[in-house]
């Protein structure tokens, strides 16, 4: 499990750590993984030209220690200070080394810049001197200390200039704004650097392969197809039939025993997929995918059958709050919004508070679809999702979404689990099906076999951020 932490938990967890430690020590580690990360971004430091924008505080003495670390090893460091006070220690280090501080100026020839401006102490937003300085640098690629200068960390949200990183080497733990959006959009890869942290239940996580073979269903030797848990899609209209097939087509992944389908497409759901049987009892209910002006009506008989539910697209609209039985509720922004009253553009600004506080108002598991889905939980992390290519941005891949959920709710899955699992071998299945190029709804649901296939091998690495 990738996990997150706020500010105020990494500095609980420091405290204790730099009350047992040589003053100076966890710096110093921090800057040894900061300099390795660049060493190895950068092929190697001798002859390398690098430039620490530094800002007032301990994320600037990381960088200038870093900095010193690159300069021993014979990269050309130079130091620009953007506040008006520099770490001390780290600037003797640095001038020790033979690094030097200059003024920001457009002729440094720079390979690599390292972002030391502000980290977990810094508020969203650049002061001018650093928008200034980042000015001399377009087109460096940036490697941030911590997090990228500018976000704000806890809640992932931006609020006026920030860094753009191509790498981010954090320290300790991952922290919110590494795994949600828009800041974890700014983050690039994210690397972490151990420091030996004792730390309590995150504020956001996000599964890892490991985490996702150890909740998938597996047949027991004696399973037969009522025992795997039997899902129930109620979707499609006249208007919109093929979203009746691609809810199918995901839940038709195989995590489940059987699927039924209740609906006006049924010709074509069995052409797709001869296996599937009509109405009868289910495990789980998929409501929504197109399903027009008969949506409540769908929801109201999937209701009535007592079992858990995903609740998507059209039936959105007529979920009551609280919903009083185990639910995924799977909006995008734009339905998210349209439930609730905010803005869309509030939800996409603030997706990490509008999934949780959907969350609380339900009563129910809120899944927020975008380029990092989260999911909220009223009690317990959010988990955000990091698979997935932008490639999956395509009309009914959310259909296919909802099916595979079903089934894992169907299999047995709590609806939490159920839906960041679902997301997770939904962005795995994009990842697999476009290898670089585009992708259909389909094509993501013809992956998922595979890509579960994949994740039940344990020789399969972390997934990246
Ligand atoms: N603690 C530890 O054990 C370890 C910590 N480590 C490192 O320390 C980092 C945290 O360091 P920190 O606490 O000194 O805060 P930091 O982020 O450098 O900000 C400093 C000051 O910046 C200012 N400021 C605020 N917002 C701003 C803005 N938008 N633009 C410009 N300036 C702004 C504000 O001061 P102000 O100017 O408002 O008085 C604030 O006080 C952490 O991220 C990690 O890198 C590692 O070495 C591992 C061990
Ligand atoms: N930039 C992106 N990168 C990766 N995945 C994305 C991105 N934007 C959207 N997605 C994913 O694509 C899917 C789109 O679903 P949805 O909006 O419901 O489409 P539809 O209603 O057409 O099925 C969701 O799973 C969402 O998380
Ligand atoms: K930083």
């Amino acid at each position: 499990m990738r996990r997150a932490h706020t500010v105020e938990q990494v500095r609980a967890a420091e405290g204790e750590l730099l009350a047992r430690l040589p003053e100076g020590a966890l710096m110093q580690r921090a800057a040894a993984g900061l300099a390795h990360a660049v060493i190895d971004l950068l092929d190697g430091a001798y002859g390398r030209r690098v430039v620490l924008l530094i800002g007032p505080g301990d994320n600037g003495g990381d960088a200038l220690w870093a900095g010193a670390m690159l300069a021993r090893r014979g990269a050309a460091v130079e130091a620009w200070l953007v506040a008006d006070r520099a770490h001390e220690a780290g600037l003797t280090a640095l001038r020790a080394a033979g690094g030097r501080v200059a003024e920001p100026h457009p002729d440094h020839g720079a390979d690599l810049a390292l972002d030391g401006i502000v980290g977990i102490g810094g508020r969203p937003g650049l002061r001018d001197g650093a928008v200034a300085a980042l000015r001399h640098l377009d087109g460096v690629p940036v490697v941030a200390v911590d997090i990228p200068s500018g976000v704000d960390v806890d809640t992932g949200e931006l609020d006026g200039p920030h860094v753009e990183a191509a790498l981010t080497v954090t320290f300790g733990t991952h922290k919110v704004a590494h795994l949600v959006d828009p800041a974890s959009a700014a983050c690039g890869v994210v690397h972490l650097v151990d420091l030996g942290l004792a730390l309590p239940e995150p504020a956001v996580e996000a599964l890892q392969p490991a985490d996702v073979r150890g909740l998938l269903p597996r047949p027991a030797s004696d399973a037969h197809k009522y025992t795997r848990g039997v899902v129930g899609v109620r979707a499609g209209s006249a208007h919109y039939p093929g979203a009746a097939r691609l809810a199918v087509a995901g839940a038709s992944c195989g995590l489940a025993g059987m699927v039924r389908f209740v609906g006006d497409a049924a010709d074509g759901v069995r052409a797709d997929h001869p296996e599937v049987v009509g109405e009868g009892r289910v495990q789980a209910w998929v409501v929504g995918p197109g399903g027009g002006d008969a949506a409540g009506e769908a929801l109201a008989a999937a209701l009535a059958d007592g079992v858990a539910l995903v609740v998507d697209a059209d039936a959105l609209a007529h979920v009551d709050a609280p919903f009083g039985v185990p639910a995924v509720l799977t909006p995008h922004a734009g339905e998210l919004a349209a439930m609730t009253g905010a803005d869309r553009a509030d939800v996409e600004a603030r997706p990490l508070h509008h999934a949780r506080a959907a969350a609380d108002h339900y009563g129910a598991v809120v899944l927020l679809k975008g380029r990092h889905t989260l999911v909220a939980d009223p009690a317990g992390p959010v988990r955000a999702t990091t698979t997935g290519v932008p490639w999956l941005a395509t009309a009914g891949a959310g259909d296919v979404l909802a099916g595979v959920i079903g089934a894992l709710l169907a299999s047995g899955l709590s609806p939490y689990d159920a839906a960041s699992a679902g997301s997770w071998l939904h962005g795995a299945a994009a990842t697999l099906a476009s290898g670089g190029g585009p992708l259909t709804a389909g094509d993501v649901a013809r992956a998922l076999p595979e890509t579960v296939r994949r994740v039940l091998d344990p020789g399969m690495e972390e997934s990246p951020a």
